[in-house]
């Protein structure tokens, strides 16, 4: 059985990865806040608004810290994190979703979001998401890696230079591998769960837009920057 070892530029690639995945995390937390109190289904709407327009901020920062990723076509730098924002987003909030937490609270979390005003319809999808996340325990290394592996797509829409973009995701997607092999060595199918869990998050970017539209209250305001990137208004 060959001996997986993480090479000295696999490990400054995953310090720089994690590092930059650290760093540029949402400020205040959501999770508490919605524990506090109940909102209604304005200010939850207002409050999705503003977390998710300071998390695509947060995002480029990571992805620039990307190594590679601003020698890439700028049109497909640009391509890229409109292709991976929403999934990052959901990403981040699985992560939010399945951190450990006094008894009970999850509970109580997942009750004020699924009266948040979205419809009823993604309460399934969107949940069993978090809960598949939840299931695979992540280790930090394990979240930094797969969110710059889903950022990395390379067959997102518009992006002419899909090779470039394949040869800085490989090498996450190998480092991921062995990091898996190493941490979970009960768990043989434990990276190819990972990866599967990309797909599954492919699926939540299919009904994003309708949660949006369809969020229990009228007149949907967004902010500029999420126009942009959820193809809004
Ligand atoms: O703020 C949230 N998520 C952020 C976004 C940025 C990064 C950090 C988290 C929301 C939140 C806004 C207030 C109402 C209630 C939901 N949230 C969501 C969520 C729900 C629906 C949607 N969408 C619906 C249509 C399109 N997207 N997006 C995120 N899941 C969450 C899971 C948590 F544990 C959780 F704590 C919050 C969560």
């Amino acid at each position: 059985k060959e001996k997986v070892k993480i090479t000295k530029e696999q490990q400054a690639l995953m310090k720089v990865v994690v590092e930059a995945y650290n760093r540029h995390q949402i400020p205040q937390d959501v999770a508490k806040k919605l524990l506090q109190e109940q909102y209604s289904e304005e200010e939850n709407f207002l409050l999705l608004t503003e977390m998710a327009t300071s998390q695509v901020q947060v995002l480029v920062e990571f992805t620039k810290n990307i190594p590679g990723f601003l020698s890439l076509n700028h049109e497909d730098q640009i391509a890229l994190l409109k292709g991976s924002a929403v999934e990052a987003m959901f990403l981040r909030s699985a992560q939010v979703f399945s951190r450990k937490m006094p008894n009970g609270h999850t509970e109580v979390l997942e009750e004020r979001i699924r009266k948040s005003g979205i419809s009823e319809e993604f309460m399934t999808p969107m949940f069993n998401f978090y809960k598949s996340i939840g299931e695979l325990h992540m280790m930090q290394e394990e979240q930094a890696l797969l969110t710059a592996i889903a950022i990395l797509t390379p067959d997102r829409p518009y992006v002419k230079d899909q090779q470039a973009v394949e040869r800085l995701q490989e090498p996450m997607l190998d480092v991921l591998r062995k990091l898996c092999v190493l941490q979970h060595p009960q768990e043989p199918q434990y990276f190819a769960r990972l990866l599967g869990r990309l797909t599954e998050l492919r699926t939540l970017n299919h009904y994003h837009a309708e949660m949006l539209t369809s969020w229990r209250m009228n007149d949907h305001k967004f902010t500029p920057l999420l126009c942009e990137i959820w193809d809004v208004e």
